[in-house]
């Protein structure tokens, strides 16, 4: 895999530490090469400061290392899910930032009260549900990845406009482009978590910002498609 990808998910792991979105290894990223299929992925417990290029693990989009030593994050089969539903996302980020964090444990989608979150997430961040007993035995991480891409099936939802998801009972899923806006997408849903927890502290009443304030803040941001890369 291109040595310039395996510097940037590196970065951008770390970047997790920097942007105060971790404690402990409680996050992983990871990015694809599409050309190859390849994903780059931190390694399971390493800390951020340890990683290099070099001690990332490779794995195909069935799963198998094909570069690396160390044991792949133990949500890789959650991201390689991702890849393969998504396939014009480029980078896979999971955390477990506090207040998102709050969020996906509550079950509560986040709702889009204002114009900060409107410029990031085109609607309300919404809930993947908890895991069946069955599924949880039989792939656990599988079974996340699929209840994420079921939800934005059933939701009509576009990951392009919504890159973002909370697990019931568990913590965000954010992806983007490239390892750079991905880790953007995460800092941007910690940040909206916590504006959205402070403005109900001030006013347990707040709704949903008006629809037409939510579409011209988005369009303005990302250009009449929405998609990433037109900006
Ligand atoms: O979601 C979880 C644990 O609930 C994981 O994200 C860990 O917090 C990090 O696992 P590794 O990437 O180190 O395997």
């Amino acid at each position: 895999m291109k040595q310039e990808l395996k510097q940037q998910v590196v970065e951008a792991n770390q970047r997790l530490v920097s942007s105060g979105l971790v404690a402990l290894t409680w996050g992983n990223v990871s990015a694809i090469d599409r050309e190859s299929g390849l994903v780059a992925i931190k390694p399971s417990g390493v800390d951020y400061a340890a990683l290099t290029p070099e001690n990332l693990v490779v794995v195909n989009l069935a799963g198998e290392v094909v570069e690396g030593d160390l044991r792949p994050s133990s949500d890789t089969k959650t991201h390689l899910e991702l890849y393969r539903s998504f396939p014009n996302i480029g980078a896979v980020v999971h955390t477990h930032s506090s207040c998102a964090t709050a969020f996906s444990q509550a079950g509560v989608a986040l709702p889009c009260l204002g114009t900060t979150h409107a410029d990031h997430f085109y609607g309300d961040v919404p809930v993947a549900r908890a895991l069946t007993p069955e599924e949880v035995e039989s792939d656990y991480e599988h079974a996340t990845g699929v209840s994420i891409v079921e939800l934005f099936q059933q939701q009509n939802l576009n990951p392009l406009e919504m890159p973002a998801v909370l697990l019931k009972h568990h913590a965000p899923f954010t992806w983007g482009k490239d390892p750079v806006k991905a880790v953007d997408n995460s800092i941007a849903l910690e940040m909206c978590a916590k504006m959205a927890l402070m403005t109900w502290q001030l006013q347990p009443d707040a709704g949903e910002m008006p629809r037409h304030i939510l579409e011209k803040h988005y369009q303005r941001k990302h250009g009449k498609d929405a998609y990433y890369g037109q900006n």
